[in-house]
């Protein structure tokens, strides 16, 4: 396809998702009914498509309007390209500009556009105040890709010298002992040697963070109550030989878990929810809770704006019944972990705080925000413990 055909297919996948249909949707059915396009095609569609999700006011700004035809427009003002050179008339090609969309556009505002709905600003000003700003600019960019050594296989040197191999560059992070930051090579890394003999994993750096403040020792018993594909089980079992349980309401989530498990080198039980007892009580009980995804939007940024205050209210709740259902399984000196890919305070302090008021007789041992940044998402992490008798 002809970069002209690429921007019209976006448009054309951009107005199907203002009518409400799922970014991924929209682009899965655009995809099959172009036999023609390849996976280039595809892959540069989709990226039109998600450039305009994670700043989508700037979009309309530039492009004056919300439709499909004028966001694109507005991309291609944004990436500082010349619009005539994609909306050239060509068959399959986007009609020529108009004269109103010839017009140059006002100035977007220095401090950018906040780029979420803007019923969520007043909670994020009043918990981040200055430190919103480059959160919100954040949101706007692609994430960087992780990946996380997986300690039982490998050291980070001999990660970065496997992944060579297969021309994937990778830098070793600052801010914790096992993420590499991909430089190059991100789109090899399923296919790489690193990868199939377990080495790595994909897993953001702010995931990692958090699941490396979590003490461990050897031989202890590990619940992940929330496990869905068990990337958090993995990198806690990527730290130390202990007793791996994981747990998800929709066991159907777990799928990945066993075949990713034996890869890492690892054993995992995945338990049902009537066998949970029976191996209780845990030592430690990790939560990593659904949540709104807030800290994880510029990955997602369709889900940013469908994103209401009645689903917040409905995780919220979930997240309380999830906690006070996890909190009997752990063992008298265990810890109960709290996670979330949000940075909405209401997801993250008000829950454990509002925990510990329902449940007197548990604190707040450690808790910790990751802010949404150029490397890491947004993360949020807690340790509960049960108060010490004297
Ligand atoms: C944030 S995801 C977990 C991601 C996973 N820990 C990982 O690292 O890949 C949340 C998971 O919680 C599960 N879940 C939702 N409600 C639950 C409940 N009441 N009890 C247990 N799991 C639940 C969902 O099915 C979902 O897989």
């Amino acid at each position: 396809m002809r970069p002209d055909a690429r921007v019209q297919a976006a448009a054309e996948c951009l107005d199907r998702i203002l009518a409400g249909e799922a970014a991924e949707k929209a682009l899965t059915a655009w995809a099959r009914g172009a036999r023609y396009a390849g996976s280039k095609d595809r892959a540069a569609v989709r990226d039109h498509v998600y450039d305009v999700l994670r700043q989508k006011r700037l979009c309309a700004h530039l492009g004056g309007g919300e439709t499909g035809r004028a966001l694109m427009l507005g991309l291609i003002r944004a990436r500082g390209e010349a619009p005539e050179a994609f909306f050239t008339g060509e068959r399959h090609a986007p009609a020529v500009l108009g004269a109103a969309e010839r017009a140059e556009p006002a100035p977007p505002p220095e401090a950018g556009f906040a780029e979420l709905p803007d019923w969520l600003l007043p909670g994020l000003e009043a918990r981040y105040g200055a430190a919103l700003a480059p959160q919100l600019a954040a949101l706007r960019h692609r994430a960087p890709v992780f990946l996380r050594v997986n300690g039982r296989k490998a050291t980070r040197e001999a990660a970065i010298a496997q992944l060579a191999e297969d021309a994937i560059v990778v830098r070793p992070s600052a801010s914790s002992e096992m993420a590499l930051w991909v430089e190059t090579g991100a789109r090899a890394i399923a296919r790489s040697r690193a990868f199939e003999a377990g080495m790595v994993e994909l897993q953001d750096l702010s995931s990692q963070s958090a699941m490396e403040s979590i003490p461990l020792r050897k031989g202890m018993k590990v619940l992940d109550y929330c496990a869905g594909g068990g990337g958090k089980t993995l990198a806690l079992a990527g730290r130390v030989e202990a007793e791996f349980f994981a747990h998800d309401i929709n066991p159907a989530r777990m799928r990945d878990l066993p075949p990713r498990a034996a890869r890492a080198g690892v054993a995992v039980r995945c338990v049902d929810t009537p066998d949970l007892a029976r191996w209780a009580p845990y030592d430690l009980v990790l939560c990593d809770v659904p949540c709104s995804g807030s800290g994880t939007w510029r990955r997602d940024p369709d889900a940013k704006w469908r994103f209401t205050p009645e689903r917040l209210e409905a995780l919220t709740k979930e997240q309380d019944r999830i906690l006070d259902a996890a909190a009997p399984m752990v063992a008298p000196a265990g810890m109960l972990a709290y996670a979330t890919c949000s940075l909405l305070p209401d997801e993250n302090e008000a829950r454990i705080t509002r925990f510990c008021a329902r449940h007197p007789g548990w604190h707040v041992a450690f808790s910790h925000q990751f802010l949404l940044g150029e490397a890491g998402d947004g993360f949020f992490v807690a340790h509960l413990r049960r108060d010490v008798e004297s």
